[in-house]
């Protein structure tokens, strides 16, 4: 480690302790002239005390952020205070591959990074100290854990059979819509529904090729619906679609488009090729339902006409 003129023999030991400490240990004029690099700056980046002596390090590592670690160690000088980030500020300040097996999924090590004014004898800041940290380990448990959660947060929301969002999460959202309504006044509308006759569909052909019919419609709808408008399945073969911002005349062009889609598309099964049809409620919020459930039951109450009316079509209550 190329620190300058050690003046005695009792400042060798504490060299040698720096050298060979876990920690990077960086010393820059204000220049950003390197003046100290340990060894474990040597094994990590491949390149030498003596390679990297009096060098610039902007020149010898053209990744570093110039204009930012400038201004940090500016700021460390003029205030002589030190500064501190972490990786989940900056992931690193030295692309250093990560070569530890416990966390070889991550591919660069993450760094937090603390720098320190140091004084010359004039007790004037002349130079800095950057530590640097390997926090892989942590860093990398911190975000497998974050993607879990994420993945859970997902699963509990998302129905599996469809990709649309679940009962509990749907209807979540058709009691937040309510809620709007009732402070903003801004109508939405509310459409329910159903596959016609799907008990004989898993009769003929089989619960799996139900399924891939319940699957058949979920793509239908969502193929047919804005993205602000959020579509769920209710139940067995029962679906719900939020449209906000939309009054019932533009609902039943939207649920008329999704099924007469169903009505003309055939799903390709192993136990043969499979037509089918749906029902439709529709209900636009107005004045009148007293909270979210029944204005769902409103929109049930379509449905349900539909089905009486003669299946395969839709119903505005
Ligand atoms: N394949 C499959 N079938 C399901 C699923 N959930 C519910 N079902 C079936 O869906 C059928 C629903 O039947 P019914 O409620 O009698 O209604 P329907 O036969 O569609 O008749 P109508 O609604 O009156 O037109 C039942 O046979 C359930 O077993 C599922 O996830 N997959």
């Amino acid at each position: 480690m190329a620190f300058k003129n050690p003046q005695t023999d009792s400042f060798h030991w504490l060299v040698d302790m720096l050298e060979t400490v876990e920690v990077g240990l960086v010393v820059l004029d204000l220049d950003f002239r390197v003046q100290a690099w340990n060894g474990f700056m040597e094994n990590h980046s491949g390149i030498t005390s003596s390679q990297i002596n009096d060098r610039v390090l902007f020149e010898v590592f053209p990744d570093i952020p110039e204009g930012w670690l400038t201004r940090k160690v500016d700021a460390v000088a003029m205030l002589n205070t030190r500064a501190f980030t972490s990786w989940e500020q900056r992931p690193y300040l030295f692309k250093f591959r990560n070569t530890r097996p416990i966390t070889g999924t991550e591919e660069y090590m993450f760094q937090n990074l603390t720098i320190s004014p140091l004084s010359g004898p004039t007790g004037e800041v002349d130079r800095v100290c950057l530590l640097v940290y390997d926090v892989t380990e942590f860093a990398s448990s911190k975000r497998a854990l974050e993607r879990a959660n994420d993945k859970l947060a997902t699963l509990s929301i998302t129905d599996r059979l469809t990709g649309l969002l679940n009962r509990g999460a749907w209807e979540n959202l058709v009691d937040a819509e309510y809620e709007r309504f009732r402070r903003y006044g801004q109508s939405a509308t509310l459409v329910m529904f159903d596959i016609d006759h799907f008990k004989k569909v898993n009769d003929t052909h089989g619960h799996l090729a139900g399924d891939e019919v319940i699957r058949h419609t979920a793509q239908v709808t969502l193929s047919n619906i804005r993205q602000t408008d959020s579509a769920g399945r209710y139940g067995g073969e029962e679906f719900g679609v939020i449209l906000p911002e939309t009054d019932a005349e533009g609902a039943r062009i939207i649920c008329e488009r999704i099924r007469t889609a169903i009505e003309e598309s055939t799903v390709k099964t192993t136990t043969g090729d499979i037509r089918y049809t749906i029902s439709v409620g529709i209900s636009q919020l107005e004045e009148g339902p007293e909270n979210y459930m029944q204005w769902l039951q409103k929109a049930d109450e379509g449905l349900y006409e539909a089905k009486e009316g003669g299946r395969n079509r839709v119903v505005v209550v």
